[in-house]
């Protein structure tokens, strides 16, 4: 690294920066200066971010950089300089006498602010930000971190930051009493003042044995519930009545509160808000590690510190955690466990001592269901968390969640004996989703293209459709439809998400898939490509979803129904949570129907060997009839021709269930919705051959012979799908599965030389190549399980993106469109190792190439032909 280490700080220019030559003391200086404004607020922002957070880990034991003062709140002039020369870790190796001037060189021992002139207005209006600045007339610290770095930076902001809004408080109570002066009598103004200048700040931590004060009075949490709503979580109202008074209840701090709102309705805010208006620590138990990055992630976007502990933290994060969390004045506002966390020993320490320092504001268990055996996703782990209360008593429990009826709710507040329990119940009904379930027997066309239709007209907006015409006069959009917000495609099983993802190119319609068999950086890319709308449509197993908070996914299918209604309600909840009209449809089937049986009775099988075993819960029984009920009531929802809504609402025991007139296909048109359903109960079911049979049942659902019975169909099917699962550990559990779905393969090749099995083996026999389509080495089996067909599905998908995007279907290097699909498929074929990555490949290349027409660029093909695998041009053959 070149010499910088001595240069003055306005040496240093946005090339050091880029450079990454300037050393960490320096550029903890540095940051703050406006003319590097722009730079971190590109890019760089992020680097130095972590730089920073880097640096003051080492030197005070910091884990995140939420904390840390952002270019806003500083001045140009605001110039602080640390002098680290007292830090070995950070000491530049000894140099040579510079001439330049080291303004912190003079005092090698102590850190020191320097300050540059400030005039009255600008201090006046500094004194206004949140965070405080150092001016001229105030005393600066006699270091920046104290004496000898014993008070940390943290320690010094919030010092910094209490005096500045005590400051604050002050000179607003002397305006508002100079201005009411005239009318009030003078006492009153005192009154005020004083009353003001007791005003416990959020995150002020009073001694440790000396009774926290929280703010009890009405209008003071009303004050501060709307400017954090507005400041920190930038919303400009409440989304709800029922919000808005869920909010105000667990504010005022008096009992434990049970909140039961719709997906999407906003039930996070419910416990944020009132933990950053307080302060202190929130402990959430959270089931899923997914669901707590998120919310992490969301919380720190808002510059509320928040932490988690569990299982995937490294031994350094975690001590970082427990670091903060053991300072008398923590930083963590909100803390994220997991249930199983929570049952340790040490994690049962840790809420003692926080409790014992009155630093507890509230204990909050969301997705409360998993507490309950009658929820569709019970985890005996939630069952431990009530004896908690011993340990935190007088702290207020929040419990939410957005899929408990009369019986789960009951459940759940006696589960985590909660007292004096509030609730706020606004059942499930959510305006804005349109409900619809088809009969894959009983369409017009294919059901997938029937599906990809559907898609594409749920994601193409209506009012532009004329906009559209026009422009694609002449335009180059000719053959690209204009899509706008997102779809999720639900699939029981990895194989059906790929065929399903070439299927939808054949349509135009681009997809990636995303299932436990991908790697996790290739889950995670698929995951950023769909949120950042690169992608608009993912096709993944149940695996995908939980925890994502993407406005304007305007379409859910499920390829087939979920199991059981509480999860098909919590999955299809991820629609429209902008608001906005949004559409949850289910494509349903006869052997959809028994798929799901056999895994229903399954899971009800392994509970009763469970009891057997005596290794009973003594909830089991329970347990089996939750997943019977829901099960069936899938069932019903689909099979029987109602308003869906109200088939939603009687599951969750709503007291309001009333037919939603336009929201559903029922509602919309009963006739055509009831003869498709009694089309589908006469239909016979497939027997073990994939031949139907009569159905000899009396019709209804439940009336099926085969219910929780598995059947031999169920268990020929059992290495042909994933187990689908609601647990939180579905990832897992689904990588579990592959095990099961190898040992199937390998059953499958026994059998098939054995010549003694129905299942479907690879053939051998070549394929034959479709006419009018041309592949590229057509005969190569680089990739286990990429078929010939597959691949002319890709070459025609881009064959067909390319010729929207040339004007005259070629190239301006003269190639056809055809030939470049050739090659550019090719391209993805041959650096893939396994169908999916080979799927996402080439769909990505296609959606690349359909974004680059909409913004009327011209998509150029690079590269050369493969000649030594064979490649022969389309061109070439004719
Ligand atoms: N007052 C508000 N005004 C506007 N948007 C809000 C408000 N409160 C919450 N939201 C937004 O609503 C969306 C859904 O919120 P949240 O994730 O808390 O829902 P949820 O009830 O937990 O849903 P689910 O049970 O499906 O996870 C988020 O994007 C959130 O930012």
């Amino acid at each position: 690294m070149p010499n910088t280490q001595n240069r003055h700080l306005s040496q240093f220019t946005h090339y050091h920066l880029y450079q990454d030559e300037i050393p960490l003391p320096r550029l903890v200086a540095l940051a703050p200066l406006k003319r590097f404004k722009d730079v971190l607020e590109r890019d760089l922002a992020e680097k130095l971010r972590r730089k920073f957070v880097h640096f003051f880990q080492g030197r005070f034991g910091m884990h995140n950089g939420s904390s840390l003062p952002t270019v806003e709140d500083y001045d140009e002039d605001d110039v602080i300089i640390i002098d680290d020369s007292s830090d070995e870790e950070h000491k530049p190796p000894p140099k040579k006498k510079t001439k330049v001037q080291n303004v912190s060189s003079k005092s090698p021992k102590t850190p020191k602010i320097a300050k540059v002139k400030r005039t009255e207005a600008e201090v006046q209006e500094n004194n206004n930000k949140k965070l405080p600045i150092v001016t001229k007339n105030e005393e600066p610290p006699k270091s920046l971190f104290g004496t000898n770095l014993k008070e940390s930076w943290a320690e010094f902001w919030e010092k910094k930051k209490q005096h500045s809004q005590e400051a604050e408080v002050t000179n607003t109570a002397k305006r508002k009493a100079t201005a009411s002066s005239s009318k009030k009598p003078a006492e009153n103004v005192g009154k005020k003042l004083n009353e003001e200048k007791k005003e416990v700040l959020p995150g002020k931590i009073v001694e440790n044995n000396e009774p926290r004060k929280f703010i009890t009075s009405t209008a003071e949490l009303k004050e501060k519930r709307d400017s954090v709503l507005a400041e920190v979580f930038k919303h400009k109202k409440f989304k709800s009545r029922l919000q808005f008074n869920a909010v105000n209840c667990i504010l005022k701090r008096k009992c434990d509160v049970y909140v039961s709102l719709p997906t999407g309705a906003g039930k996070s805010l419910c416990y944020q808000l009132p933990a950053v208006v307080h302060g202190g620590i929130t402990v959430v138990v959270s089931p899923l590690i997914a669901l707590m990055k998120d919310q992490i992630l969301g919380l720190r976007k808002k510059n509320v510190t928040c932490e988690t502990l569990n299982s995937s933290l490294t031994n350094e994060e975690r001590s970082a955690v427990l670091s903060d969390l053991n300072k008398k004045n923590p930083n963590t506002r909100l803390l994220y466990i997991t249930a199983e966390g929570a049952a340790t020993d040490s994690m049962k320490k840790l809420l003692a001592s926080l409790h014992k320092r009155n630093l507890l504001s509230y204990f909050v268990v969301d997705e409360a269901h998993c507490v309950t055996h009658w929820g569709h996703d019970f985890r005996p782990d939630y069952l431990t968390l009530g004896s908690l209360r011993d340990i935190c008593s007088g702290v207020p429990w929040i419990a939410l969640t957005a899929t408990a009826n009369t019986k789960a709710k009951d459940d759940i507040i006696l589960q985590l004996k909660m007292a004096h329990v509030e609730a706020f119940n606004a059942g499930t009904y959510r305006d804005n989703l349109f409900y619809d379930v088809c009969m894959k027997d009983y369409l017009n066309a294919a059901p997938e293209k029937h599906m990809a239709a559907f898609i594409t007209k749920c994601l193409t907006p209506q009012k532009t459709a004329k906009e559209l015409c026009k422009e694609e006069k002449g335009a180059r959009q000719a053959n690209v439809k204009k899509m706008s917000g997102s779809a999720i495609i639900y699939c029981r099983s990895r194989n059906e998400c790929d065929n399903m993802v070439t299927t939808l190119a054949t349509v135009g319609v681009t997809a990636l898939s995303y299932h436990a068999g991908l790697p996790k950086n290739a889950r995670t890319e698929v995951q950023e490509k769909w949120m950042s709308d690169e992608v608009p449509v993912v096709v993944a197993t149940i695996a995908f979803g939980m925890g994502i908070d993407k406005p304007d996914v305007r379409v859910v299918v499920h390829w087939s129904p979920s199991q059981n209604l509480a999860a098909y309600y919590q999955e299809a909840g991820r629609a429209g949570r902008d608001g906005k009209r949004s559409f949850c449809r289910i494509y349903h089937s006869k052997s959809d129907r028994q798929t799901l049986n056999f895994h229903v009775s399954g899971d009800i099988g392994k509970l009763k060997e469970r009891m057997k075993k005596k290794k009973a819960t003594g909830k089991e029984e329970e347990q089996i009839k939750a997943l019977q009920n829901g099960f069936e009531k899938m069932i019903d929802y689909c099979e029987t021709p109602q308003c869906r809504h109200v088939a939603i609402a009687k599951f969750f025991d709503d007291s309001d269930a009333r037919p939603c007139s336009k929201n559903c296909d029922f509602c919309t048109d009963p006739k055509s919705t009831k003869r498709m359903t009694e089309n589908y109960q006469s239909l016979s079911v497939p027997t073990k051959t994939g031949r139907y049979t009569a159905f000899t049942g009396k019709g209804g659902a439940r009336e099926d012979g085969d219910l929780y019975g598995g059947g031999k169909h169920g268990s020929k099917d059992e290495d042909m799908y994933e187990k689908p699962s609601t647990s939180s550990e579905v990832m897992d559990r689904l990588e579990a599965d592959e095990g099961r779905r190898m040992r199937g393969v390998l059953q499958r090749e026994f059998a098939k030389r054995r010549r003694s099995t129905n299942a479907p083996v690879p053939s051998d026999e070549p394929e034959t190549p479709s006419i009018g389509i041309t592949v590229t080495n057509s005969s190569s089996k680089l990739v286990p399980n990429v078929t010939l067909q597959r691949r002319e599905t890709m070459v025609s998908a881009l064959t067909k993106a390319l010729e929207a995007n040339w004007p005259c279907g070629v190239a301006t290097c003269g190639m056809v469109a055809s030939d470049a699909a050739q090659r550019l498929e090719w391209n993805a074929y041959s650096g893939s190792k396994n169908v999916t990555v080979y799927n996402n490949k080439a769909s990505h290349k296609v959606a690349e190439i359909k974004k680059m027409t909409m913004q009327n660029k011209t998509y150029e093909v690079e590269g050369s032909a493969p000649a030594s695998d064979g490649f022969v041009s389309a061109s070439q053959l004719v």
